[in-house]
């Protein structure tokens, strides 16, 4: 991690140096659509992520950044504040737009799906380099908090392709004590849910907050979401799983991760490696203190000398239903995370302006162009002129 060299965000117009694919969606999340774009000078191809600039978009930023320079991180090649209007928009709206390594090989557990002979040895392929990301952020004190299959992308479509951790909207200077539950379903560290319970207690009853122990997590949250993702790679399901999916944790699933209650079912787990369940155990323990670091994880056995066992997970993750459903299961979690952080109101569903519903019927319709309801291609004129 190099401080010397500082962030600047660029006040020119993206469009001097850009041109931006408003109609090439890479993917959605809660802050929108991601689009390529090209860089003039170069033709090189890049993605870039607009978000409404903000002191907690510059923090994201400023932390991505603080990272980026590691193999297995995306890179971040320029960041521009723009005054931009979209059309459905009545004004300009100061936005951060941040050109990031363009990672064509799509989302981890899409790529998984679609291998025919996924084996352990694969696996531990991947959890390595999720593990080189996360050594990297935890040495530099900073807790991602936000672990997912979607923010795990892959550099292309080969065999040989590398991962790298993105989205760092929810990371975070660790100091051993961050109160502000930031969680996510099926991902969420028992830590974090009880201090969104203690948090929901003191609301109802001010006084309360004296009897209660002060609530942290910490950098074992990230653990905790790679015992999950870990799990998910070797059988293709959550080992929290709610059978209604829905965008808010039952108060069934909530206790189950709050006990630890998860099984490795004998059917689909039969043929998995010790060495693997022993790392989700240490992983998935409820008790962060006794829950493995990033450092014990680094040098595991199974990491450094997995099986050959062939995987049956990409035949679950095919379900390309069951993995929306978790996939859109999280961010639901955020924007109710996001709504309650800045106090809005929930508008109408008809007037919403939904990213989650939004990637659903996107998802839904593949006739129908991606992006119709974005800015069409004439990117530059949504551009102000002072932008
Ligand atoms: N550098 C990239 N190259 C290719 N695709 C990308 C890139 N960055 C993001 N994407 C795609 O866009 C999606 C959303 O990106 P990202 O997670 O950064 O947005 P977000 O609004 O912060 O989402 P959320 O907080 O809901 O996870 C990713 O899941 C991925 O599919």
């Amino acid at each position: 991690m190099s401080e010397t060299d500082e962030l600047k965000i660029k006040i020119s117009s993206i469009s001097d140096d850009y041109s931006i694919s408003w109609n090439h969606s890479l993917g959605t999340g809660v802050s929108g659509p991601v689009r390529q774009c090209t860089e003039i000078s170069t033709g090189q191809k890049f993605a870039v992520k607009c978000i409404p600039d903000s002191a907690k978009a510059r923090r994201e930023v400023h932390i991505h950044w603080l990272c980026r320079s590691h193999p297995n991180i995306v890179d971040m090649k320029d960041v521009y504040c723009n005054k931009i209007k979209f059309p459905e928009e009545k004004e300009h709206k100061s936005r951060l737009l941040v050109v990031l390594e363009l990672m064509e090989g799509g989302e981890l557990f899409d790529q998984i799906s679609k291998q025919r002979n996924f084996t352990e040895k694969k696996a531990a392929h991947y959890l390595l380099q999720i593990c080189q990301a996360v050594f990297h952020c935890h040495t530099s004190n900073i807790a991602h908090r936000d672990l997912k299959p979607e923010n795990l992308l892959l550099s292309d479509k080969t065999n040989d392709a590398v991962l790298k951790l993105s989205d760092f909207g929810f990371a975070k200077f660790d100091d051993g004590n961050l109160q502000t539950p930031y969680f996510t379903p099926y991902y969420v560290a028992p830590q974090v849910l009880e201090a969104h319970i203690q948090n929901r207690l003191i609301r109802k009853d001010p006084g309360a907050a004296s009897n209660n122990k002060p609530c942290f997590y910490d950098k074992s949250c990230d653990m905790w979401s790679i015992g999950v993702i870990l799990y998910i790679m070797l059988c293709g399901y959550p080992p929290f799983y709610s059978e209604t999916p829905s965008n808010h944790l039952s108060s069934k699933m909530r206790k189950k991760i709050l006990s630890g209650d998860y099984e490795f079912p004998e059917d689909d787990w039969r043929n998995i490696s010790k060495s693997a369940k022993d790392i989700i155990s240490r992983l998935l323990h409820i008790d962060p203190s006794q829950r493995m670091t990033i450092d014990e994880l680094i040098i595991h056995p199974w990491l450094l000398n997995p099986s050959d066992k062939k995987l049956n997970s990409p035949v679950v993750l095919a379900d390309k239903e069951s993995l929306e459903d978790i996939n859109l299961a999280h961010g639901g979690e955020l924007m109710v995370m996001r709504l309650n952080s800045t106090k809005l109101c929930l508008k109408p569903i008809s007037t919403a302006n939904n990213p989650i519903i939004k990637k659903r019927q996107r998802r839904s319709s593949v006739e129908e162009p991606l992006g119709s309801e974005e800015p069409p291609l004439k990117s530059p004129s949504y551009l102000s002129k002072d932008s």
